[in-house]
C-alpha cells in the first residue's frame, strides 16, 4: 500500500550557523537533520528552519504536481532542489507573493516530479505559531480547492459585511449607539479576514500596514473593546450587573492602554499579557449571560448562543499560544465560521426581538387608537354621540334612505331657557341637567335611532325608517318625558321644557340641507313661546 504522505520530512536544528543551499545539500548536513513525523510544519521562533523533503515513492510529473503549504499567512517559503542554482520563494505579502492562486496556501510547481528518495529543501520562516501542513498535489487539485476556499470567503465576508451594516442601519434608525460597537466588532473581522486571506496584497502600502504586526494587535484589542461595549448595553449591564460592569470595564481600559502602547512598542509579553486580559473578559461575559439567562432575559441566551462558538475557539487559540495544548490546525478555518455565525446569530436575535418588541407596540398602539378613537366619539359630559362621530352616522344613513327609498328624520332638540338653570343653579347643576336630558331622551329611543350632542344644550336625534307624522309624534313623547316630572338635583327641583324642530329627508337632499330645515323648525318651536314640537313645515306644528 502507498504511503498517506508520500515524503518523510527532516528539520536542521536552528542553531546551523551555514544556512546556503551548498551546506544544506553537504553530507555534513544530511546527518544533522532528523526526522519528523507527519507532514506538519510548525515553526517556533522567528529565525528561518531549513526542512528536508524526501519522496517515498515516484511522484509523475504528469498532473503537474504541487508542493502545497497550508496557512500561508506570515510565512515565507523558499523551495530549493538541488541541482537549481535559485530557490522558489513564496510569502503572502510581499515582492515574493503569489497572485496565480488565492492566499489559501503557498504553491511551488514540481514540473519534473520527484524520484522515491529525491529530496527537496524548504526554508521557512514564520511569524505566526498556527501549524501549516504541507502536501503534493496536482494543479488540478489546487485549482479546486482555491475555488471553494474563495467561494467560502465571499459567504463569509458578504454575510459580515451584511450584519456589520444592519447594526449601523439598528444604530441610526432607533437611536441606540450600542448597536455601532457591534458593527465596530464585525467590520474589524472583516478586515482580520481580508488580511489573512492576502486581499490587501497588490497594493504595497496595505501589504505593509497587512503584515506590521501592530496591525493584529489593534485590530483584535479594538475588537474585544467593541464587542464589550456592545456587551455593556445589549444587556444593559450597568443597571443590571453594575460589578461585572466593573470588572468589564477595568478590562476595557487595560486593554485599552495596550492598544495605545501597541502603536508604539511591542514587548514580546504585549500579546501574552493581552491574551490573559482576553480571558478573564470571556470569563466575565460568560458569567454576565449566565446570570442574565438565570433572570430569564432571553437576549442573554441569543448572545451566549451567539458568541459561545468564537468564545471557545479564541479560549483555544490562547491556550494553543501559551502552549496549554497543540495550535490545532483546525482553528484557521473554525475562525471565520464561529465570527460569522456570531454575527448571524445575532442578526436573527435582533429580527426576533425586534419583531415582538415592534409586534408589542403595533397592538399596544391599536389599543390606544381604538379607546381614542372611543374617547373621541362621545361626549364626554352627556355620554352621546359627539358632534363628529353623530355627523357620520348621519351621512351613513342619509346615504341609506337615498340608496332604499325608506324615509329618515332627523330633530333638534333645544333646552329651554337653559341660561336661566345656568343662572339661578350654576354650571355643575346646568351640566347634569343636560345629563338627565340625554338619559330620559336615550331611554326612549328605538335601536335603530340615534342620538348626538350638537352643541350647548342642543342635541340631535336621527330617526332612520320613520316618516314626519311618526317623528312628530316620536319628538312630543320625548318632550313628554322630560315635562312629565322637575328634575330633582341637589335638593332642587327643577322644570325643564324642551323645543324640537323635525324634518323628513326630500328625494336626494344633502344631509346638510335636511339639518338646516329641522334646525328652522326648532326656531320655529321658539318663535312660537317654546315647550313644543315643529315639523318643517307650518302644517305640522304639534302645539304643548
Ligand atoms: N352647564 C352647561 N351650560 C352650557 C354648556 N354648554 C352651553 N351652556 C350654556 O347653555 C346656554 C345656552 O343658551 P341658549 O341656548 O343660547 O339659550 P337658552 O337659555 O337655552 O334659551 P333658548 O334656547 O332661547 O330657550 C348658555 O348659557 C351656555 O353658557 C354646558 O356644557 N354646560
Amino acid at each position: 500500500a502507498q504511503p498517506a504522505v508520500p515524503f518523510e520530512l527532516a528539520l536542521l536544528p536552528a542553531d546551523v550557523p551555514d544556512q546556503s543551499y551548498q551546506f544544506v545539500r553537504s553530507p555534513q548536513a544530511q546527518t544533522l537533520f532528523h526526522a519528523v513525523p507527519g507532514a506538519s510544519i510548525l515553526v517556533r521562533g522567528r529565525q528561518a528552519r531549513w526542512w528536508r523533503l524526501t519522496a517515498l515513492r515516484d511522484i509523475d510529473p504528469g498532473g503537474s504536481p504541487q508542493l502545497v503549504m497550508s496557512h500561508p499567512f506570515l510565512k515565507r517559503m523558499e523551495v530549493w532542489r538541488p541541482g537549481d542554482s535559485l530557490g522558489v520563494r513564496r510569502a503572502l505579502y510581499g515582492p515574493d507573493s503569489d497572485l496565480s492562486h488565492s492566499a489559501l496556501s503557498h504553491v511551488v510547481p514540481l514540473p519534473q516530479g520527484l524520484r522515491a528518495g529525491e529530496s527537496v529543501y524548504l526554508r521557512i520562516r514564520s511569524s505566526s505559531n498556527v501549524v501549516s501542513t504541507l502536501s503534493i498535489e496536482p494543479l488540478a487539485a489546487v485549482y479546486a480547492r482555491d475555488g471553494a476556499y474563495n467561494r467560502m470567503r465571499t459567504f463569509f465576508l458578504t454575510a459580515l459585511g451584511v450584519v456589520a451594516l444592519l447594526s449601523i442601519g439598528f444604530s441610526i434608525s432607533l437611536r441606540q449607539r450600542g448597536y455601532s460597537y457591534l458593527a465596530a466588532t464585525l467590520l474589524t473581522q472583516v478586515i482580520t479576514l481580508a488580511i489573512e486571506g492576502g486581499d490587501f496584497r497588490a497594493n504595497p502600502w496595505l501589504s505593509a500596514i497587512a503584515t506590521d504586526r501592530r496591525t493584529a494587535i489593534l485590530l483584535n484589542t479594538a475588537a474585544v473593546l467593541a464587542s464589550v461595549r456592545f456587551l455593556r448595553f445589549f444587556l444593559d449591564l450597568p443597571a443590571t450587573q453594575p460589578r461585572v460592569t466593573r470588572a468589564l470595564d477595568a478590562c476595557s481600559a487595560v486593554l485599552g492602554t495596550l492598544l495605545v502602547v501597541s502603536v508604539f512598542h511591542i514587548w514580546p509579553w504585549t500579546s501574552f499579557f493581552g491574551n490573559g486580559v482576553l480571558l478573564i473578559v470571556i470569563a466575565t461575559i460568560v458569567l454576565a449571560c449566565v446570570r442574565a439567562i438565570g433572570e430569564r432575559r432571553p437576549e442573554a441566551f441569543i448572545l451566549l448562543a451567539a458568541w459561545a462558538p468564537l468564545m471557545t475557539v479564541l479560549v483555544v487559540r490562547i491556550g494553543g499560544q501559551a502552549k496549554w495544548w497543540p495550535n490545532y490546525e483546525w482553528l484557521r478555518s473554525a475562525y471565520p465560521w464561529a465570527v460569522t455565525f456570531g454575527g448571524l446569530a445575532l442578526l436573527w436575535g435582533f429580527t426576533h426581538q425586534h419583531g415582538a418588541i415592534l409586534r408589542s407596540a403595533v397592538r399596544q398602539l391599536s389599543r390606544d387608537r381604538d379607546s381614542a378613537r372611543q374617547r373621541a366619539a362621545y361626549d364626554g359630559l352627556t355620554g352621546v354621540l359627539a358632534r363628529p362621530a353623530f355627523e357620520d352616522a348621519l351621512a351613513t344613513a342619509v346615504a341609506g334612505a337615498h340608496a332604499s327609498g325608506r324615509p329618515l328624520c332627523a330633530a333638534f332638540i333645544d333646552v329651554d331657557r337653559f341660561k336661566l338653570v345656568n343662572d339661578a343653579y350654576g354650571h355643575a347643576i346646568g351640566d347634569e341637567v343636560l345629563r338627565i336630558v340625554a338619559k330620559r331622551v336615550g331611554n326612549r329611543l328605538r335601536a335603530d335611532d340615534c342620538l348626538g350632542r350638537y352643541g350647548g344644550d342642543e342635541m340631535v336625534l336621527l330617526l332612520p325608517n320613520t316618516a314626519l307624522v311618526e317623528a312628530l309624534r316620536l319628538a312630543d313623547q320625548l318632550r313628554q318625558a322630560i315635562v312629565a316630572s322637575p328634575f330633582a338635583i341637589d335638593g332642587a327641583l327643577i322644570d325643564i321644557d324642551l323645543s324640537l324642530g323635525v324634518a323628513q329627508l326630500r328625494a336626494g337632499e344633502p344631509a346638510v340641507e335636511l339639518l338646516k330645515r329641522a334646525d328652522s323648525a326648532l326656531y320655529a318651536s321658539k318663535r312660537n313661546g317654546r315647550g313644543r314640537v315643529s315639523g318643517d313645515e307650518e302644517w305640522t306644528q304639534v302645539a304643548s
